[in-house]
Formats: structure tokens, sequence, C-alpha cells
């Protein structure tokens, strides 16, 4: 069964069209990659999910059976979609250990668990800091994995998860979202999902599951197919061949 459904969406901001009849699935258990060029509409998506205000949307958004189109991000985010941002804000005041506690009481998650992960991503030494003021890209990145851990999604939005981290972190990143994902634990009932963007594609090498990406340019939902052969076709011939592909949506 499909965990998301994204129906014909198209998203206005400020006038200008950004998404155009996108229509994808999202399966139970399942990690959906999202490639495409700068500019082509990967984040407005991933926040078109989310619930982000100030989108001007039409068509349906159905996660796990309910219509979402018209919820506000904190209502999506109770039913269990969690997002990590691309370019997250620098939050004054907030230190990044409390706002950990906050979340993991607010979802439900063990205590331990995200102790643990924080030791994995090594970023012990950032929870009392300010959430993101002055934390280099790739402790941007780890911080916002550490956060949508507490958030425990049954939906996880990561953006660029693979952006500005060294080739020694990946792996662990890979590891957290398995984590995350719940694809780590073969006997997990509930099963959880999750859409990457990502440029490289380095990451998918790292989680389980990843098995079906959509190519996103100019705003539309092209094709689709196997992420790794994807890659290879973008960097061999570039995103409009894509337009040729037979597997188109
Ligand atoms: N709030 C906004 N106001 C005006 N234009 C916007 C806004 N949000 C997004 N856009 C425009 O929509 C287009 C798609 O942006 P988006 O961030 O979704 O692209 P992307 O595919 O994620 O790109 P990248 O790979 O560079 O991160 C861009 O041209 C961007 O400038």
């Amino acid at each position: 069964m499909a965990m998301l459904k994204v129906e014909e969406l198209s998203v206005k901001v400020r006038e200008r069209e950004i998404l155009r009849e996108v229509s994808f699935e999202v399966g139970e258990g399942e990690i959906v990659a999202l490639l495409g060029p700068n500019g082509s509409g990967k984040s407005t998506l991933l926040h078109a999910i989310m619930g982000r205000p100030g989108y001007e949307v039409s068509g349906r958004i159905i996660f796990n059976g309910i219509d979402i189109t018209g919820m506000s991000a904190s209502e999506r985010a109770k039913l269990g979609i969690g997002f990590m941002m691309q370019i997250p804000p620098a939050l004054k005041g907030v230190r990044l250990r409390d706002l950990i506690k906050r979340l993991s009481k607010i979802y439900g998650t063990d205590q331990d668990t995200l102790r643990r992960i924080s030791e994995e991503l090594r970023i012990e030494r950032l929870l009392d800091r300010e959430l993101h003021r002055g934390f280099s890209g790739g402790e941007m990145k780890k911080v916002e994995l550490l956060l949508l851990a507490a958030q425990n999604p049954k939906l996880a939005l990561l953006d660029e998860p693979d952006s500005g981290v060294d080739l020694e972190s990946l792996p662990i990143i890979g590891k957290v979202i398995n984590e995350i994902v719940g694809a780590s634990d073969s006997r997990a009932r509930e099963k959880r999902s999750a859409i990457i963007v990502t440029h490289m594609g380095k990451i998918l090498k790292h989680v389980r599951n990843a098995n079906r990406a959509y190519i996103i340019l100019n705003g539309e939902v092209k094709c689709f197919g196997n992420p790794a052969d994807l890659i290879e076709d973008i960097e061999k011939y570039g995103f409009s061949e894509c337009l040729r592909c037979v597997r188109v949506v």
C-alpha cells in the first residue's frame, strides 16, 4: 500500500508556478529519491508535502489514506511527517539539548536512542549550543538528522542529507537514516518511508530500500527508474535525455 500519494500537485509561489501537476507515490517501507537540476522544484515539493504556508496549492496529497492537502504543517507533523531541511534557520536562544528534549516528549521518542544517535553522529559537543548558530554545513546536516530522529516520523522528508558531508560521515548518516526509517530492523511491524533529495546520489549507497528515483525537470516529474541507472544516464547524457525516457510518468 502507498503511504504517500501525490496527485496532480501544482504549486504557485508569488504568482509563479513552480510545480506542475506532479504525481508520484511512496510505498510503505520504501525510500524514494528525487533527482533534478538546481531550481527544478525538489525542495518546493518537500515543503508542499510538509505544508509550508504561503504556497498556493492545487491537486491532492494523501498520507496513509488521509487527505492532508488543506492541513497545517503542525497537523501533518502530528500525523507523522518529519522534515530535514536543506538550509535550516538558526534559532537564537534555543539550545539544541532543550529542543531535543521537547521533541522527544511530544513525539514519545526514546531519549537513550537519541543519545546514542548523537554519539554516532559525533555531535554531543553541539548539544549546549544555540541551534544552528555558527554551525558548519556538515554539523547542520547532522543536527537536522538528530532533530528528525527526535520527531520519530513515519514519513521522513530529507533535503540533500549528503551535501556538505565529509566522506567518513556519509555511511554514518546512512546508518542513522536507516534507523529512522526502520530499515535496519527487518522485524519492524510498522513500515516507515522516506523521500530523499540528492544530487550525486552518494547517500543512496548507504540506505536500504532505495530502489526508485523520480526526476523533476522544470517543476514536472518526467520519469522514474532505478536510482543508480538514472544517475549513470544523467552523468553520461544530461537531464534533457530524461525527456526521451520510456519510463515516463
Ligand atoms: N518563496 C519563493 N519565492 C520565489 N521563488 C521561489 C520561492 N521558493 C522557491 N522559488 C523558486 O522556485 C524554483 C524551485 O526552487 P527549489 O528550491 O524547489 O529548487 P530545487 O530543485 O530544490 O533546487 P536546488 O537543487 O538548487 O536545491 C527556483 O527557481 C526558486 O528560485
